[in-house]
């Protein structure tokens, strides 16, 4: 059955500057005809030959699509509609303002708890509404974690590429995602579950609040040797107790006994700031 509108996008669409891309897309700000709403749409190269290098195959991109039809929420980037043009895949999403996350921190010796908590409550918001529906993103780090404007702290998570439906019955054991940020059960090639985002979680958690990354070695072979001894440390100064607390429960080798995204939603580190939010 067809599953995405195979008229031209330029119908519809005023295509204009590209303001992102990656290794097999490529992301350019457009313009619904009918409305005059801004969106983003995301080019998506199909693979032509299988065994190519270039694009990929329209399976992993039904993947993303079929995942984000799934997800509605305040800190999930929204999904509108889909074309195919024969060579791409076009996903009209909606347009987030404010940048990655990641450019963000750049520059900064880390935020003030009290951001640091924000950002982190949103990127948990987010995740219980994916994994309430067994979704786990799979490639959570800073550069898929964009702010809605430059104004507003509030955050969206993009880029599903990765992302799987977890507890089918079949193991996903591949290996994903981004070094510095991968659990140790991907580096190990064990079962992927829902806490493998909590680990990321832990992760991000660190490098916000001290602007450094608790695993990073020389080389790609070193992060992963951290990685699967969990060997990081906390300088005091950049950590309260509270925080090195939530940090240690998430960078656990153990999946089953890592926080949960509702545990961490509890957690008094989180809870600590909840009137700031209500503040907004
Ligand atoms: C790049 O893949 C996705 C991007 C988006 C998305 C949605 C709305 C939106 N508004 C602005 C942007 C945007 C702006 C600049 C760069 C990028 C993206 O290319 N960089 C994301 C980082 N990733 C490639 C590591 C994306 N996006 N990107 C959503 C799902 C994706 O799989």
């Amino acid at each position: 059955m067809k599953q995405f509108k195979s008229e031209p996008i330029e119908m519809d669409y005023i295509i204009a500057e590209e303001i992102g891309s990656g290794q097999f897309a490529t992301v350019r700000r457009c313009i619904e005809r009918s409305s005059g709403k801004e969106f983003a749409a995301k080019f998506v190269r199909k693979k032509r030959i299988i065994g190519s290098r270039r694009g990929l195959l329209l399976e992993d991109i039904e993947r993303e699509v079929n995942i984000l039809k799934k997800l509605n929420h305040d800190n999930i980037v929204k999904l509108f509609n889909v074309y195919d043009n024969g060579n791409e895949v076009i996903l009209i999403l909606e347009l987030v303002k404010g940048g990655e996350l990641f450019d963000y921190l750049a520059g900064k010796e880390g935020l003030e708890e009290t951001q640091a908590i924000a950002f982190i409550k949103q990127i948990l918001l987010g995740l219980d509404h994916m994994h309430s529906k067994n979704i786990v993103h799979l490639d959570l780090k800073p550069e898929n974690i964009m702010l809605l404007d430059k104004e507003t702290q509030r955050l969206k998570l993009i880029d599903f590429g990765l992302s799987r439906v977890v507890n089918t019955g079949s193991d996903i054991r591949e290996i994903l995602g981004t070094p510095e940020f991968v659990a140790p059960e991907i580096i190990n090639y064990e079962p992927i579950t829902l806490a493998t985002d909590l680990w990321s979680v832990g992760v991000i958690t660190y490098n916000l609040l001290s602007g450094a990354s608790p695993f990073l070695g020389d080389t790609k072979q070193e992060t992963f040797a951290n990685i699967t001894a969990v060997d990081y440390f906390f300088d005091s100064t950049h950590f309260s107790d509270l925080a090195q607390h939530f940090i240690s429960n998430l960078l656990v080798k153990d999946g089953r006994k890592r926080l949960t995204v509702d545990q961490c939603l509890q957690h008094d580190w989180i809870k600590q700031n909840d009137s700031y939010l209500l503040s907004e």
